[in-house]
């Protein structure tokens, strides 16, 4: 059965920028800090590098009970038996992605325009990406910032989970929290924290996640 994305702080793995530590020991200081929803994301590994990577953190996913997404990846997500698997409008298309993975792994699909979203509820996503809110460096080729009124026009119109994502830091979190989305994803602000314990706990507060 489909389990349910939980709501609240949305993590992703971001090798590059995590302070010259591996994926692995920062989602070990996530998951310690609290994260309950992580995205596997690596541009740059081979497909065994990842899925070597991705089985370490399904182990450690399924001890603390966090929902674990791969990004792009449907065989790795098919492997290690994650919750989730992430597509973008380049990738996989959904019918076809759904086709393959079944109907039980939740999937959800990065949205920058409105038709985009639509299509998204329409055709089963499980929740949808809204981004990117804000400029990122975090992502090469990365389309120019939507804005909170393409997050406005998500949170009335799409009755799936948003993720609002994009260049959001603590500073400017409570700009999103307002628009209430059922996430809101940071990617360089946990990873490249010099204290992750610290930065997850101050953000988890300041959106009154306390799960
Ligand atoms: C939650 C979330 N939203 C958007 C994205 C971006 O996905 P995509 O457009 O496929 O780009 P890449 O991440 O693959 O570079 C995401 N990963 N997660
Ligand atoms: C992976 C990704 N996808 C985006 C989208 O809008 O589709 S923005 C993004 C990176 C966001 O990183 P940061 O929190 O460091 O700005
Ligand atoms: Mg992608």
């Amino acid at each position: 059965m489909k389990k349910q994305i939980p709501k609240g702080l949305y993590a992703i793995t971001a090798e590059n920028f995590s302070n010259g530590k591996d994926n692995i020991s920062v989602v070990k200081e996530m998951l310690d800090a609290g994260i309950k929803i992580l995205q596997y994301r690596d541009k740059y590994k081979t497909k065994l590098e990842k899925f070597k990577q991705c089985e370490i953190i399904r182990r450690l996913t399924l001890d603390y009970n966090v929902f674990f997404i791969i990004n792009d990846d449907i065989d790795i997500a098919l492997s290690i038996q994650s919750e989730g698997i992430h597509l973008g409008q380049d990738d996989l298309p959904l019918a076809k992605a759904r086709g393959i993975a079944g109907p039980d792994i939740t999937i959800g699909i990065s949205t920058h325009l409105p038709k985009q979203a639509l299509l998204a509820a329409e055709h089963g996503a499980d929740y949808i990406g809204v981004g990117p809110i804000y400029k990122t460096f975090t992502k090469d080729n990365v389309v120019d910032p939507v804005g909170l009124g393409y997050l406005d026009f998500c949170v009335k119109n799409i009755n799936i989970p948003k993720v609002a994502i994009g260049g959001i830091k603590f500073s400017n979190l409570l700009e999103i929290y307002r628009y209430n989305p059922e996430n809101i994803c940071m990617v360089t602000e946990i990873t490249a924290s010099e204290n992750i314990e610290f930065t997850v706990k101050k953000v988890k507060e300041a959106m009154n996640d306390y799960c």
